[in-house]
């Protein structure tokens, strides 16, 4: 299978290059080796992309959306059909084990499809009875061009997010994929060409944060929806704002994971193993402040390390693998100075910590305990395979601690007390949250956060209100009545 894309864009329908952008080359996080190479999109190609999604914009948004939907629909067939086969890129992309990417990223890409081309049939607006006869209806609207920009760790999933609730409310897309990953953005775009979108409705342009920044200023731009970090997300908000733009902001977490000591000991590892090591904890819900009451904290921590013992890192394309590397030899970098100021700050470090030896990315899954609240590890987003365990004693105190930051994507709760289990995820301050059970979102249900975390929702009918607009129609029956 060749890695390398046909060209570095995708616009109008088809692939365009621009030699004269920066060259960004793209690197297989599992050896470290360049695998292709991509042009950062010069003001040329930014232009284009946007002409060609404004000028189609009219008439896909003039389709019924029983016509758009079944495009979408068909191109969900498409993605599931080869899924195997954008599997192995986006491992290519991500360094994320194939394990992983077989039922978790075109699968889901394919999910939002099929679900947000069921719905755009059924977009409909209101009939308000006035008196006298007279009504109000409403209708639900197109915004017009939408950007979306996305974070690296789920380079197909979220351009699919992005692209399958904006498309099925009649807008048009212009996504530019982080430049970490920038393989799998453009089989989204080709897929949908061959399911039957018309030229322009989805494009992709390659480029770093100016490239980003160009397509948020553009005056023709309607809206933006980003995937990234807090700091990203405070600029391009900014920038939207200036604009008077719709925005979208899923950004960055530090999520609690509470266990308490009624808790099924091995769910509530698995729950923390899944919110801190999936995707090599490139994951921005995961519960990576795991606090364990401490009645059960030595045997949850004794579990949890016995179980890693097993997780099966290297090679991501061999299927028995389960732990791949990080993204990129940069974010290594970062997730080992999280672990250098982990130790001295004083947290015991119980579990991994080091480097693979040998080339690629690999970091073992690493684990923090005596963790205490004020430790740099246990307020930032670290974005790597890095849990912090913290103790607790009572309920109250818990909920205090897990709420103080300022961020608030998700949140999770082990527990077999079913009325203490609803009562601590209605205080959470969180976007979303889990009982017993940990990183689950299932395209139906909305996903976003609240504080600093986001703006807005994706996935599910939520999705729909941040891609349209309401426009209220006034209808006089019985003639118009004026002072003089
Ligand atoms: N909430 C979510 O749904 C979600 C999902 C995945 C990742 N994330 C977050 O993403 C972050 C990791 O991804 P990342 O390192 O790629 O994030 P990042 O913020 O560095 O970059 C995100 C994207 O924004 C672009 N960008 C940078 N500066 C810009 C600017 N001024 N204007 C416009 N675009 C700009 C980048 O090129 C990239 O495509 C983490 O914080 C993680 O929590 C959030």
């Amino acid at each position: 299978m060749t890695t390398a894309p046909t060209a570095s864009h995708y616009i109008d329908g088809s692939y365009a290059e621009d030699a004269a952008g920066t060259a960004i080359d793209i690197i297989y996080p599992a050896t470290g080796e360049i695998i292709g190479r991509v042009h950062s999109a010069t003001p040329e190609m930014v232009e284009r992309a946007l002409a060609s999604a404004r000028r189609a914009q009219p008439e896909w948004a003039a389709m019924t959306g029983m016509e758009r939907g079944r495009i979408l629909r068909r191109a969900a067939d498409i993605i599931r059909d080869r899924n195997r086969e954008l599997s192995i890129l986006e491992t290519y992309d991500t360094g994320k084990p194939l394990q992983e990417t077989l039922v978790a990223d075109a699968t889901s890409g394919a999910d939002a499809l099929e679900y947000f081309g069921g719905l755009a049939a059924s977009l409909a607006g209101e009939y308000i009875p006035q008196p006298g006869g007279d009504f109000v209806y409403t209708i639900r609207q197109a915004l017009g061009v939408c950007v979306g920009i996305g974070a690296w760790n789920y380079p197909t999933q979220i351009a699919c997010w992005k692209a399958a609730p904006a498309l099925a409310c009649g807008n048009t897309m212009v996504f530019k994929p982080s430049e970490t990953t920038p393989l799998c953005a453009l089989k989204i775009a080709e897929i949908l060409t061959e399911a039957g979108a018309p030229p322009g409705v989805f494009n992709v342009v390659q480029g770093l944060g100016d490239v980003g920044a160009a397509l948020v200023n553009d005056p023709r731009v309607a809206k933006v929806s980003l995937t990234g970090s807090v700091p990203t997300g405070r600029k391009v908000y900014a920038a939207a704002a200036a604009g008077m733009k719709h925005v979208t902001m899923e950004l960055g977490g530090k999520s609690p994971l509470i266990v308490f000591d009624d808790a099924t000991l091995d769910d509530a590892v698995s729950g923390a193993i899944l919110g801190n090591f999936y995707s090599s904890g490139q994951v921005c819900s995961n519960g990576t402040r795991v606090f364990v009451q401490k009645g059960i904290r030595d045997a949850f921590l004794a579990r949890l390390c016995e179980r890693l013992s097993t997780a099966k890192l290297g090679d991501p394309l061999d299927e028995a693998t389960n732990f791949g590397p990080m993204v990129s030899e940069a974010q290594l970098s970062i997730v080992k100075r999280y672990i250098a100021k982990g130790i001295e700050e004083g947290a015991s470090l119980a579990y991994g910590g080091k480097r693979q030896p040998g080339p690629g990315f690999f970091l073992e899954p690493t684990v923090f305990a005596g963790v205490t609240d004020e430790m740099t590890i246990a307020r930032e987003e670290i974005f790597g395979p890095v849990l912090s365990l913290l103790e607790f004693d009572d309920e109250e105190e818990v909920i205090g601690r897990a709420n103080a930051t300022e961020f608030g994507l998700a949140g999770g709760v082990f527990t077999n007390d079913l009325t203490r289990a609803h009562r601590v995820v209605a205080r959470l301050e969180a976007g979303t949250c889990y009982i017993n059970t940990y990183n689950l979102a299932p395209v139906e249900a909305p996903f976003g956060g609240v504080k600093a975390s986001g703006v807005g929702r994706e996935n599910s009918k939520e999705a729909i209100a941040h891609y349209s607009e309401v426009k209220t129609i006034h209808v006089a029956m019985n003639g118009v009545e004026a002072p003089f």
